[in-house]
């Protein structure tokens, strides 16, 4: 995958305007998803690991029971780049599909 470029803040607006559950915290943007219980939250995460294993993109997550902190950046551009917003979407389908 070629090296992702750092998005300018216009543009992460725009993203994130099509990105509703998502916030933009500095150089990351997060979202939190409750499931329905433990099980649910883990086997969301288990999909998610098998998004970000594809996209070589992988996201932090904190998990509270059955609430999850994703929190999306890229580490080695030090900011947020298309890649995060790829798999903010590609998050949002597996929570749904949950
Ligand atoms: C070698 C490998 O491509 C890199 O370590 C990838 C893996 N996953 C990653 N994920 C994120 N979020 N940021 C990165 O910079 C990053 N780098």
């Amino acid at each position: 995958m070629p090296a992702a470029a750092l998005l300018t803040d216009t543009e992460i607006d725009q993203r994130l305007t099509a990105l509703p559950d998502w916030t933009r915290d500095g150089n990351a943007i997060r979202r939190t998803a409750k499931a329905a219980d433990f099980p649910t939250a883990i086997r969301i995460v288990v999909d998610v690991a098998e998004q970000a294993e594809e996209m070589d993109h992988h996201p932090d997550i904190d998990i509270r029971w059955r609430t999850l902190h994703f929190t999306l950046s890229t580490h080695s551009a030090g900011g947020l780049t298309a890649l995060d917003f790829e798999l903010a979407g590609r998050i949002d389908q597996v929570v749904a599909a949950h």
